[in-house]
């Protein structure tokens, strides 16, 4: 774990472009996973799959069964904790619906802005080393709500091939029939350009590791992505108020998901700072494996934290890391709120772990990384959702507006834009 005093703006952002730096070593690599899928197709497909895989599936091998998602059973507790998240995703998304809009000018003329649902889109569901059921919900409920007709499922297979019946289930529950098992790069690039098993779809959504929230990078413009929704990191703001406990907790809460994850506190209590890193070594041996090596792992790599007495610098370097989850253990987390510009997803007060974001207690928990939040949010119903913009013209608009158009084409240039309105002016006289 790194600890800085009193760092400068140019030292936080020297730490984010070293963390840049080790996703920049992984493109290459994904870069000639892509480009080898898009051209191969399948044949590259199930390299892949057999060299970075658990189980090496060729072929048809990798599509779901009809009856392997049929005989999925799963027990009461998890049917009953994932009908009460769908209720409650559902209710958080279903305020995000947006509606067709319609308007009338003075002219007679009219313009609209339709909404329509994009017509297919993947889930990604991270399975490499955790099976993130939940993210499946994350991302089947917007879609659904949005109207999505054709929604694809991909995860990669365990040692025995087999997806995990709570992801085989879920898919059941939701009406999801096209299941892909693959993961990694590759899957991305198979959902992207499509091979002679997989269809490819108009959109891919949902997160993942470095591998596969690169991979989505390098596919957009081929096909739609929702974020760069890559290794997760949380950033804790506390003041003397904050209990080291909650604070060491909730850090190893993110370290233990991934070795590339990022914890970071930042605090202008150095008594604090102190009580935590204790309690990180003490709660990090209560943990048990895998997850206490990967978050050991992932504190030594990338956790930080920061001293700095002035609370302004703090939301400077909020904004700077533009984190996917940003904590605000403070005596008043409202005071600070009003200054946040970049962040996934803002929990207020110590009650406010991030694992109930995780977890259902509203919005989605696919978040943009690597300081994506500096442009783009996490993921909603909009994501799923395209305008198509639609025009009439009245003739009393060529007529009384006509000169105005074709004034500002020539002013641009453009000879014939002009032309086809003034031929219109014309025409209608
Ligand atoms: N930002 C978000 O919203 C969000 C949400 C949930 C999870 N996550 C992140 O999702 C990730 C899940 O990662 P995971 O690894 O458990 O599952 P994963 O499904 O994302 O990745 C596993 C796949 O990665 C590929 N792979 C592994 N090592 C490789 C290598 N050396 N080269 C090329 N490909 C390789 C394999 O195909 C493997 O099947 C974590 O980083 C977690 O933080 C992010
Ligand atoms: N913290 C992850 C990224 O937002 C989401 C997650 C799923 N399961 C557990 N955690
Ligand atoms: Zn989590």
């Amino acid at each position: 774990m790194r600890v800085l005093v009193e760092p400068t703006k140019g030292q936080i952002f020297e730490i984010l472009e070293e963390r840049k730096t080790n996703f920049l070593n992984i493109e290459e690599n994904v870069r000639l996973i892509v480009e080898n899928v898009r051209k191969n197709g399948q044949s590259a497909l199930d390299e892949y799959i057999s060299k970075y895989e658990k189980c090496a599936l060729k072929g048809e091998q990798i599509l779901v069964r009809q009856e392997e998602l049929e005989s999925a059973k799963v027990e009461p507790e998890f049917e009953e904790a994932c009908e009460k998240l769908i209720e409650r995703l559902e209710a958080f998304h279903s305020m995000q619906l947006e509606r067709s809009v319609w308007s009338l000018t003075k002219n007679g003329s009219f313009t609209a802005q339709l909404v329509r649902p994009i017509e297919s889109v993947a889930i990604y569901v991270p399975s490499g080393k955790k099976v993130y059921f939940t993210t499946l919900l994350m991302c089947a409920i917007p879609a659904k709500i949005a109207g999505i007709e054709r929604i694809v499922v991909a995860s990669p297979a365990d040692e025995e091939g087999k997806l995990s019946p709570y992801v085989l289930h879920l898919c059941r529950r939701l009406g999801v029939k096209e299941v892909y098992k693959m993961g990694g790069a590759h899957a991305i690039a198979a959902l992207a350009y499509g091979t002679e098993v997989v269809k490819k779809v108009d959109k891919i959504v949902g997160p993942g590791n470095a591998y596969v929230s690169c991979a989505k990078k390098l596919v957009f413009g081929d096909c739609g992505i929702d974020s760069v929704a890559g290794p997760t990191e949380l950033l804790i703001v506390a003041d003397e108020t904050a209990d080291p406990k909650l604070v060491a907790i909730d850090m190893l809460a993110q370290a233990e998901h991934d070795e590339m994850a990022m914890s970071v506190l930042l605090t202008n209590d150095e008594d604090l700072l102190d009580r935590t890193l204790e309690e990180l070594a003490k709660q990090l041996n209560e943990l048990s494996e895998p997850n206490r090596s990967i978050a050991q792992v992932s504190l030594e790599r990338n956790g930080l934290s920061i001293l700095t007495k002035d609370l302004n610098n703090a939301i400077e370097f909020v904004n700077l890391f533009a984190p996917e989850h940003l904590e605000l253990f403070l005596e008043d987390p409202f005071s600070l709120l009003p200054k946040v510009k970049n962040a996934g997803s803002v929990f207020l007060g110590s009650w406010s772990a991030e694992a109930f974001g995780d977890y259902g207690i509203g919005p989605n928990h696919v978040l943009p990384t690597s300081t994506s939040a500096r442009f783009s949010s996490g993921l909603s119903v909009q994501d799923f959702l395209k305008r198509i913009f639609v025009t009439r013209v009245s003739e009393e608009e060529v007529l009384k507006e006509g000169r105005f158009y074709s004034t500002l084409a020539r002013l641009e240039g453009f000879e014939a834009h002009a032309r086809s309105i003034e031929v219109r002016m014309e025409g209608s006289r």
